[in-house]
């Protein structure tokens, strides 16, 4: 995809998150890797609202080179693109049910979501580290994101949201959406002795569809 139809894809993309009530108000920031360098949403703006013209441009070494000011969670983006380079975009919400399975889960624990169904293991994968509470915006946090994202797509960063990866914008937004779902099937479920898949099944999904 050009430049422009990845700025089009991602006020589109933003603002059917925000319809659908996977952010509001000003949460959450997106990235996408370009050829040169990153689109990012910017700072204090609204999935719902952006413009395409206005999206946060960082060249190859993450400064800032056009548009509105970049998202203070530059630390945060830059941590998982660096680590896992086949990924090309990141989408950070605070989407309601992941935020709170970050509230309940300990940090260091790299599993709170059990693995109920396969599209949640197709798109987020066998692992979903919980990280640390830092401040948002704390530089502090990237060698723990960038350490965590070298083996997991998605993370929950602990009384916060979730940072989910993707092959590309629309994968990460698919990928998003889906730890949000099972989030919330996971607390409907929870106490209830709800059936896992087994690890043969997890396997099996990650060998045919990893
Ligand atoms: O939680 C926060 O403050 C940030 O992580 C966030 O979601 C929005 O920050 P900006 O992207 O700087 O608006
Ligand atoms: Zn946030």
């Amino acid at each position: 995809m050009t430049e422009n139809e990845l700025r089009d894809l991602l006020c589109e993309l933003g603002a059917s998150l925000f319809a659908r009530g996977y952010s509001v108000g000003s949460a959450g920031n997106i990235s996408v890797r370009l050829p040169d360098g990153y689109l990012m949403t910017p700072t204090n703006s609204s999935l719902g609202r952006l413009k395409a013209e206005r999206i946060s441009k960082l060249d190859a070494g993450w400064a800032h080179v056009g548009g509105d000011k970049p998202s203070k969670e530059v630390f945060m983006h830059r941590a998982v693109l660096t680590a896992r380079p086949d990924a090309g975009a990141v989408v950070h919400l605070h989407s309601t049910h992941a935020t709170a399975i970050g509230c309940l889960a300990e940090p260091g624990e790299s599993a709170p979501i059990p693995p109920l169904t396969p599209y949640f293991v197709m798109r987020v994968g066998r692992s979903l580290p919980v990280i640390p509470y830092y401040r948002p915006g704390d530089a502090a946090m990237e060698p723990a994101i960038h350490e965590a994202a070298k083996s997991a797509r998605a993370m929950l960063l602990a009384n916060h949201g979730p940072v989910v990866s993707g092959k590309t914008l629309m994968d990460a937004v698919y990928a998003a959406e889906e730890l949000e779902e099972s989030a919330r099937l996971a607390l409907m479920l929870r106490g209830a002795g709800a059936r896992a898949l087994t690890g043969a099944q997890v396997e099996d999904l990650l060998s045919t569809f990893g």
